[in-house]
């Protein structure tokens, strides 16, 4: 089983230990009910790094939606057994009170690159993820962090925070892990009845097809209207947004000779599922 550890004080003097061995570390920050997606990052650290540490917390100062955390899936035991698969290292797993001690006032914010979209949905969200994520880097000594694509906008907003703050950590972005059907892997997909995760793949494959006829020279903004079309006739209750982004900076964007993304959310069946392509 992978060794699970709960206190900053603890996880410091292992990793103090490492580093005066001359040993490289990696972390993978993840709130956990792990999957295909989540091991990827992990086999990848575990790859470049000759210690891996994995952390599992599910940040309430993220959670714009309390029924949101409430209802997020934990499965603690389940995930250090699949982590003892790649193998991990270390599991970091510490409470909120061990994160966030009586007392505790600072906060991390990213404005600019993390302002739409996710941002605009979901207020608050950033700041919390930027927060804790420069309070792990912190904690794990960490000389890489790797971090999923399939959340491009949190890997742009971590960048820019470690960019900005001269964090001395290298931040690695990992290609999304997709189901056979074209779903992206996510803890939240537990939670589709079978008819919703029946629907999902419309998700992906309506975002391939739009980028597909913007490539073949349709208009972006017919494209787009045609993607959250085809979501909707497939049963999706809601599209938050589907927008083309330049990818680095998330600014709209009409020139194609600059990497763009397309990003959305959509709700089906009451999940919230994001997901995000070239194009
Ligand atoms: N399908 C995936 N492929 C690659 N990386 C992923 C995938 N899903 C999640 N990740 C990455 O794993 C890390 C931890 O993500 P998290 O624990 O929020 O999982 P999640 O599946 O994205 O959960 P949810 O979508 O419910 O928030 C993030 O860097 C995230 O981008
Ligand atoms: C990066 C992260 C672990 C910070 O809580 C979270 O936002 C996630 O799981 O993507
Ligand atoms: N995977 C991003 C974290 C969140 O949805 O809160």
């Amino acid at each position: 089983m992978t060794p699970i550890l709960r206190t900053v004080a603890e996880l410091r003097a292992l990793a103090r230990g490492w580093k005066a061995a001359g040993e490289t570390i990696g972390v993978v920050p993840t709130m956990g009910a792990l999957h295909e997606g989540h091991l990827s990052l992990v086999r990848r650290a575990r790859a470049e790094c000759d210690r891996v540490i994995t952390t599992i917390f599910v940040n309430p100062m993220q959670f714009n939606n309390p029924e949101d955390l409430k209802k997020y899936p934990r499965s603690e035991e389940a995930d250090a057994a699949l982590l003892a698969t790649v193998p991990a290292d270390l599991l970091f797993a510490p409470t909120p009170a061990e994160v966030y001690p009586e007392g505790f006032v600072s906060k991390v914010s990213v404005s600019g690159v993390a302002e739409p979209l996710e941002g605009r949905m979901r207020p608050g969200h950033f700041d919390g993820v930027a927060t804790v994520v420069t309070k792990l880097f912190g904690m794990t000594l960490a000389d890489r962090g790797y971090f999923g694509q399939k959340d491009w906008q949190q890997l742009q907003v971590v960048l820019a925070l470690v960019r900005d703050l001269n964090l001395p950590i290298e931040i690695i972005g990992c290609e999304t892990v997709r189901e056979a059907d074209g779903l992206a892997m996510s803890s939240r997909n537990v939670r589709l009845t079978p008819e919703g995760r029946a629907k999902a793949p419309v998700f992906y494959s309506a975002l391939t097809a739009s980028a597909a006829d913007i490539r073949a020279g349709q208009s972006d903004r017919m494209a787009i209207r045609e993607a959250a079309e085809a979501m909707r006739n497939a049963g999706f209750e809601r599209v938050e947004y589907i927008e083309l982004r330049d990818a680095g900076t998330l600014m709209p964007s009409d020139d194609p000779a600059r990497p763009r993304r397309m990003l959305a959310a959509a709700w089906i069946d009451g999940v919230r599922l994001i997901d995000n392509i070239p194009v």
